[in-house]
């Protein structure tokens, strides 16, 4: 069978469907077998057991955990199955190799083999024959195989819509790749959370999941572009080509809040992968100073940029953001292990251990953290004593070990870090309360000396971190995360994104901390029309952006008398928002007292407030700030309160950024009095019309 004709595909699908659905009652069968064999087996046990000894006991143990473990796994497959019956698959190559036969390669979301056969029905899109769907049109083309590359030619290509197990439509791929299913995907309104995109990956995205040789992947992108779901493809196709020694339980996603980890928590288990573990900066900040200081979050820090002009704290922030900074972090550590051990000979009963002997023996373990030499230097003082032929009385033993770690000028690393500033001759930019409070900006220089001085080493089993929104990490983070893990990263941001423009880093800062990092750059913006795209590039131009060709109503900045009218008309549009396609509202404000206010005057059914502290994303009408809209996307957005009075700064620049590339298909920007001059040079120029009557 060739399954060219359309009547001839609807008869495959029609087929493997009843594949599919034979495969599951084998499994159901199965299954009732397996728990029909588990229940026996524990009544014989029950029955048995007195006269069992331990290791039969342990052995019918570890057979219940093994047959328990068959069924959940068998479980899993029949869930993979019931999905795969929805949607089979959504590609097709017919793939000739160099001196061998076509065959036709459906590429799907999971493999689906017929038992007992070698050939796949369906090719799950990580194999590596389904590179072919990704990167290449008709005609020659090949796919790298562990036993090399393999050639070939592309003599069809066919991408379908199957919902519901039914062909929507399907299309021939001859020249223009993809762009008309993207396109349709792209018009689709967002559900709540993030959704695979496997049925449209772009051929520059595959590039960045299939990579399997970068030791330090770093992602930038302009807003839209893919980066997040990239990532997480990624991490699929690392599980998929990795599977024997990689397992969803050794990678780490470092995510910024948990609204956002719980937004992107769809998409693993959509590609048939089990939850990733995930931590955010400040609970990793929490683990790694063991709740020892109090510390202000990033939340925190960026809300007090956002309140007004403390130009000692953003002082504090720049200078502890720089490269800077980390090599005289550095350098200081070099400075102390010259000079802070401060050796006297030390007299013990008869012997007398001379102070060259002690440092020497400091210096000689150079390799263990500053922090943790003592006890060993303590140990060489004892067998010194022991082989001049005395043996240590109890004191004499604890008066080495108070003398040791005396001759170090600090004991603890918040005193050296308070040094650290005096050495430099700035203690000004050091601040800590009498409670331990540490401004954001040191808590990671603080974990950097924790570290670099005490040999922190947690986290060695991480296999691969994930690093999203890697602007809003300073050099220190880096360096941080360069010595807690030591497994490949993927790294992933955009610098115009940052919420705190005094310590963005940007791809070029993060490759000086990891000069083995392989840099990609993405410039095509997918989530936006190209009218929303047009206007946010106002804000913050980028020349370099490619919008997708999608076109939408034209971004509507409307002016109300105050923010009382502002927020009734916000209210209405509430109200007649159900009623519309869209799934997904965002109000976007630029602080969480302005969230909370528009909250209060707009909250009932559907609508809910996001805040720091929030778990999950919701459905329907979010009111939230920026900054914790950064990375989450929404069907329509509002941007309220746009004044000259409430965007002035650099930071509420990107915050307005941030806020309006948030929207796919519909953005609103309103106010009272004047317009913020990051919007007004624009409306000048377009002439545009804004007005309560144009808002609804
Ligand atoms: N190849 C693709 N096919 C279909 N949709 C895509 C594709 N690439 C990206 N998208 C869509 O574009 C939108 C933006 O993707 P994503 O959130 O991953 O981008 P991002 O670069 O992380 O964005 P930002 O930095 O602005 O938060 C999502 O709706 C995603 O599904």
């Amino acid at each position: 069978m060739s399954n060219i004709s359309e009547q001839e595909e609807r008869e495959f699908l029609a087929e493997i469907k009843e594949k599919l659905m034979l495969a599951i009652r084998r499994i159901d069968d199965a299954v009732k077998q397996f728990s029909g064999e588990l229940r026996e087996k524990k009544q014989y046990i029950h029955e048995h057991q007195s006269g069992m000894d331990e290791a039969d006991m342990v052995a019918a143990g570890q057979s219940i955990n093994r047959m328990a473990f068959t069924g959940e796994a068998a479980v899993a497959r029949k869930q993979k199955l019931i999905k795969l019956g929805q949607s089979p698959y959504f590609g097709r190559i017919d793939f000739i190799p160099k001196g061998s036969e076509r065959s036709m390669v459906y590429i799907g979301i999971y493999s689906f083999a017929n038992p007992g056969q070698r050939m796949n029905l369906i090719y799950d899109w990580r194999a590596p024959i389904s590179s072919l769907f990704y990167d290449f049109e008709l005609g020659e083309a090949s796919y790298p195989t562990p036993s090399g590359n393999i050639h070939g030619n592309i003599a069809l290509k066919r991408q379908y819509k199957i919902r519901d197990g039914h062909l929507e439509f399907m299309i021939e791929n001859d020249v223009n790749i993809h762009d008309d299913i993207l396109q349709k995907e792209l018009a689709n309104s967002s559900d709540d959370k993030m959704k695979n995109i496997v049925a449209t990956i772009q051929r520059d995205q595959n590039a960045v999941i299939r990579n399997e040789t970068a030791p330090v992947m770093v992602i930038q992108g302009v807003a839209g572009s893919g980066k997040t779901s990239i990532a997480l493809h990624r991490i699929a196709f690392l599980l998929y080509r990795f599977r024997d020694s990689i397992a969803a339980k050794d990678i780490l996603i470092i995510s910024p809040n948990k609204v956002f980890a719980d937004y992107i928590s769809n998409v693993l288990p959509e590609l048939g992968e089990e939850h990733i573990p995930e931590r955010g900066m400040d609970e990793l900040a929490n683990d790694l100073l063991e709740k020892k200081y109090r510390f202000q979050t990033f939340f925190e820090q960026v809300a007090t940029l956002l309140d007004g002009k403390d130009l000692a704290f953003i002082e504090r922030i720049r200078f502890k953001s720089s490269v800077d900074f980390l090599s005289k972090l550095n350098q200081y550590l070099i400075y102390i292990e010259n000079n802070y051990f401060r050796v006297s000979q030390l007299q013990v009963g008869q012997t007398l251990v001379p102070a060259s002997f002690i440092l020497e023996k400091f210096m000689a373990y150079h390799r263990v953290p500053i922090l943790k030499r003592f006890p060993l230097v303590v140990k060489e003082i004892q067998s010194y004593v022991s082989l001049k032929g005395h043996k240590l009385s109890g004191q004499q033993k604890a008066k080495i070990w108070e003398a040791v770690p005396h001759m170090f000028r600090f004991g603890n690393v918040l005193d050296l870090y308070t040094d650290f500033y005096r050495w430099i001759g700035k203690p000004e930019l050091f601040r800590i309360d009498h409670r331990l409070t540490l401004e954001y900006a040191d808590v990671f220089a603080l974990i950097y000396f924790r570290i670099r001085l005490e040999g922190l080493t947690t986290y060695t089993h991480v296999k691969h971190l994930l690093v999203d929104e890697m602007q809003d990490y300073t050099p220190v983070h880096y360096a941080v995360l360069s010595k807690l893990f030591l497994c490949r990263k993927t790294i992933l941001g955009d610098v115009s994104q940052t919420v705190n423009p005094y310590s963005a880093s940007s791809a070029e800062t993060i490759e000086g901390v990891f000069p083995q990092a392989y840099v990609v750059r993405l410039y095509r913006s997918y989530r936006s029309t190209l009218e929303i795209t047009a206007f946010a590039q106002r804000i913050i131009p980028n020349s370099a952006i490619i919008p997708m060709e999608r076109h939408g109503q034209e971004p509507i900045v409307a002016r109300f008398i105050n923010s009382s009218e502002e927020l009734a008309a916000i209210k209405q549009l509430i109200n007649t928002f159900p009623k519309s396609q869209n799934q997904s509202l965002g109000i976007i404000c630029k602080t969480q007292r302005q969230a909370a206010y528009a909250y209060d005057a707009l909250k009932g059914s559907g609508v809910h407030l996001l805040t720091s502290d929030s778990a999950a994303f919701e459905e329907g009408v979010i009111i939230t700030t920026a900054h914790l809209a950064k990375g989450l996307e929404f069907d329509e957005v509002i941007v309220p309160f746009a004044s000259a009075d409430t965007y002035r700064t650099e930071t509420d620049k990107q915050m307005l950024y941030i806020a309006c590339t948030r929207a796919m298909h519909l953005l609103r920007v309103t106010y009272s009095g004047d317009l913020t001059e990051f919007l007004s040079a624009r409306r000048k120029t377009s002439g545009e019309q804004g007005s309560d009557e144009s808002f609804l």
